[in-house]
């Protein structure tokens, strides 16, 4: 029987990738509530997104992922507007080589911290109507690139934890899935590098050229992929320039094209 989908929570959906899922989803009529730490982008999005969809259908929440806190606050927010969460989306991201501790607990703690939050919430042996948690990470949580080796590791380390959570015989039972989102190089402010970013700057740029950029919508089709399938428990979506977006599972017999 296919999980409806009815409201979602997105982390880092002021803008970049976030807003294009916020906004896919809401073009769904899924009712979104995104946090992001830029206020005034947020706030703006917000009024973008009620403009188009009504008061009802979304909501900004003004949130630090890096405080547990924070998050579980406005995860709860969402909960007390929609009734319930049955899409979680870990989002949000830095990439900067000069900022290990702060890459480090955005990138990968406040993922793993969210993705908790929302299983809590949502597992049906504990009274929750089951959902779907989605962390985006990138192809460089799947190949080792030299000109950002910390960016790697906790990227690295939320694929892992999703092969992790996904291989839990017992999430079947609890009505969780968990997905992965590993996009290449994606035209967005995270790539907007300088050498203070990135190890070997011009390495690193001739790279990215060799490559090639993703759009951002291109990167949203292949989220949708989470959204509007009914078995995604464990599937890895890439996202590439040269070959648009691939599912893999190592969890599956065979990988779908
Ligand atoms: N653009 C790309 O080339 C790729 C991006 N990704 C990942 O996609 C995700 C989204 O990044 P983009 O949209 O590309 O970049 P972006 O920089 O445009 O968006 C990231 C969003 O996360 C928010 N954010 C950052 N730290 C936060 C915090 N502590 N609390 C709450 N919100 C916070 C930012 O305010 C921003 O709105 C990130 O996890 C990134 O690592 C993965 C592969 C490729
Ligand atoms: C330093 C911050 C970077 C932020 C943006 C990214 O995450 C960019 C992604 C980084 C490296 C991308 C590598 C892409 C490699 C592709 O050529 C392809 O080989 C990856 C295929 C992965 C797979 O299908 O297993």
């Amino acid at each position: 029987m296919q999980q409806l989908i009815r409201t979602a929570f997105v982390t880092g959906g002021a803008q970049g990738l976030g807003r294009g899922f916020s906004k896919a989803l809401l073009d769904r009529g899924i009712k979104v509530c995104f946090a992001d730490v830029q206020a005034s982008v947020g706030k703006s999005t917000e009024t973008e997104f009620k403009s188009l969809y009504g008061d009802d259908k979304v909501m900004f929440c003004h949130c630090d992922v890096t405080s547990v806190n924070n998050l579980e606050d406005s995860f709860n927010a969402a909960v007390k507007k929609f009734g319930h969460v049955d899409l979680m989306v870990n989002n949000a991201g830095i990439g900067d080589e000069s900022k290990l501790v702060q890459m480090i607990s955005i990138n990968l703690t406040a993922a793993i911290q969210g993705s908790q939050i929302a299983l809590e919430h949502m597992r049906k042996d504990k009274g929750g109507r089951g959902g779907r948690i989605i962390n985006v990470a990138s192809t460089a949580g799947l190949i080792g690139v030299y000109f950002s080796p910390r960016y790697c590791a906790s990227k690295f380390g939320l694929v892992g934890y999703h092969h992790s959570m996904a291989s839990n015989p017992h999430a079947k039972e609890m009505g969780l899935q968990f997905g992965c989102l590993c996009p290449a190089f994606t035209d967005t402010a995270i790539i907007n590098f300088d050498e203070t970013k990135m190890d070997y700057y011009d390495e690193g740029l001739k790279f990215l050229e060799a490559i090639g950029i993703n759009t951002v919508d291109a990167v949203v089709d292949g989220f949708m992929h989470f959204v509007d399938n009914d078995d995604i428990n464990g599937d890895i979506v890439t996202v590439t320039a040269q070959r648009g977006f691939q599912v893999k599972n190592k969890h599956k017999r065979k990988a779908h094209l």
